[in-house]
């Protein structure tokens, strides 16, 4: 398969212990639900190139451990992030009461510029939920969060929230908010993109070669 992309984003998974983040993971790369997820130990990483607005984008997605004893190693990952899915679990209000501290971080570590996008998951357990769906979209609101429901094990929206918050970052990119040449912005050009600015910068060349 090719490996050419127009851009490169880095993504981090982030949200306490249990919420479902490797699994969402596993779910978005091997289209797959993984039944005997285990704790991550400080951080796994995953990659996919997805198609967005008309744009090869690969995703470089680092998910944290949510336990608290690897906190220290998983702040070291957030710097330079472009994008973030911020995971809480439906059926546990403590991992909801606790976006707030996961959300300070990521936008104190990773830059104010992240995208993040709030993923209320294990939708699937709608009978033991604890989290209305209601008061998650008002803390995204207040938040400037982009906000899914979302289910690990059907798959219901798991890729819509990797594309959404994808979205979102090329839309920032092509209005300007966001700059992919400013260090630490979390995204490269890829091969595509690389061609298509070096054809765009010498067009004499290209039209003679036609
Ligand atoms: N029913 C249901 N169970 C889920 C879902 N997502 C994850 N689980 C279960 O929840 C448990 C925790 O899932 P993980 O993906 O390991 O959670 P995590 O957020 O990565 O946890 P840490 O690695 O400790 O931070 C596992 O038993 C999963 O099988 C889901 O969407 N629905």
């Amino acid at each position: 398969m090719s490996e050419s992309y127009d851009y490169l984003f880095k993504f981090l998974v982030i949200g306490s212990a249990g919420a479902g983040k490797s699994c969402l993971l596993h779910q978005f790369i091997e289209s797959k639900f993984k039944d005997s997820s285990s704790h991550t130990i400080g951080v796994e990483f995953g990659s996919k190139i997805v198609k967005v607005g008309g744009k090869s984008v690969k995703l470089q997605i680092w998910d944290t451990a949510g336990q608290e004893r690897f906190r220290s190693v998983t702040r070291s990952y957030y710097r330079g992030a472009a994008g973030a899915l911020l995971v809480y679990d439906i059926t546990s209000r403590d991992s909801f009461n606790a976006l707030s501290n996961w959300l300070r971080d990521a936008r104190t570590l990773a830059g104010p510029n992240i995208v993040i996008l709030l993923a209320g998951n294990k939708k699937d357990l709608d009978s033991k939920r604890e989290v209305t769906f209601l008061e998650a979209s008002k803390f995204a609101q207040e938040n400037e969060l982009i906000f899914l429901e979302s289910s690990a094990k059907t798959g219901e929206n798991v890729e819509e929230s990797f594309l959404k918050c994808s979205k979102t970052i090329l839309s920032k990119i092509e209005t300007g908010e966001l700059d992919p040449e400013r260090i630490g912005s979390g995204i490269q050009y890829g091969d595509l993109k690389h061609l298509q600015n070096t054809t765009r910068r010498q067009p004499d060349c290209v039209c003679r070669a036609i």
